[in-house]
């Protein structure tokens, strides 16, 4: 498997067929997903949520996070790991929220980002993911933390999304120190999964098993 992937690469339609296997991954994965009942999607999201306040807690005792620091959450929606718990620990913790939008342009969207303030209310936007609103646009470049979404990740640090490009091309203007720690029940967790040269690697992946260090 793992030399076809190489080859892949090398060939001048590589990128199709990496995709494409891409694509098969996801959708497998997200089936897989699919079929953790809401029980056990809830256990390990509190887990997920502990490893994460607990990283959160360290990080600031050791000096490497800021009181008040700028943190990145994503709402989540579907069968993901649920992050309502994780974003009320956050406020009470004193961080700033931020959280990722759907920005339709005129011929393509991208990915901004809004704070979190008190007074937020929120709104299902694209896919049913809840936005806040009113926006508050702000710079990628404020963030001290991101808690990522994915569908499928390696301890590599690789991650696969819902192949849209959206966190690749957010990431790709953020420092390459700043931690991106990625949610994921472990079933997401492979050996490995294909990666692309726009791909940004993962720093840890939190598991309701394990807490990966990538390498
Ligand atoms: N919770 C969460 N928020 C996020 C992301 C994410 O992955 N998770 N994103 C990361 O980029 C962005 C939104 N990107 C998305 C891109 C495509 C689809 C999508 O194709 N959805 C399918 C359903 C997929 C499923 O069944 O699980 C659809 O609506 O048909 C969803 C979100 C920003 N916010
Ligand atoms: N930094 C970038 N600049 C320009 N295009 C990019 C960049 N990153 C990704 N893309 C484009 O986005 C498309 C989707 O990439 P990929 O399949 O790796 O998405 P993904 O990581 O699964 O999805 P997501 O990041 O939305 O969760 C690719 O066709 C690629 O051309």
């Amino acid at each position: 498997m793992a030399e076809n992937r190489s080859d892949q690469e090398n060939t001048a339609t590589g990128q199709e067929i990496l995709l494409s296997s891409k694509k098969d991954i996801r959708n497998a994965i997200i089936a897989l997903r699919g079929l953790i009942t809401k029980q056990e999607r809830d256990r390990f999201s509190g887990e997920i949520t502990r490893r994460a306040v607990s990283l959160l807690e360290t990080r600031i005792s050791s000096g490497h996070l800021k009181p008040g620091a700028i943190i990145h959450l994503f709402r989540s929606f579907g069968e993901e790991v649920e992050t309502d718990f994780l974003l009320e620990r956050i406020k009470d913790m004193g961080f700033g929220l931020v959280v990722p939008i759907v920005h339709h342009e005129e011929n393509h969207s991208t990915l901004i980002l809004s704070s979190v303030r008190r007074d937020t209310r929120w709104r299902p936007g694209p896919f049913q993911i809840p936005e806040p609103y009113p926006v508050v646009r702000v710079d990628p470049s404020i963030v001290s933390l991101f808690f990522l979404p994915g569908v499928a990740f390696d301890p590599g640090g690789g991650r696969i999304g819902y192949g849209k490009g959206y966190y690749d091309r957010l990431l790709s203007g953020v420092r390459p120190d700043i931690p991106k720690i990625a949610l994921a029940f472990s079933h997401q967790v492979l050996e490995k999964v294909p990666s692309s040269k726009w791909d940004i690697p993962m720093t840890m992946i939190l598991t309701e098993k394990e807490t990966i260090h990538c390498d």
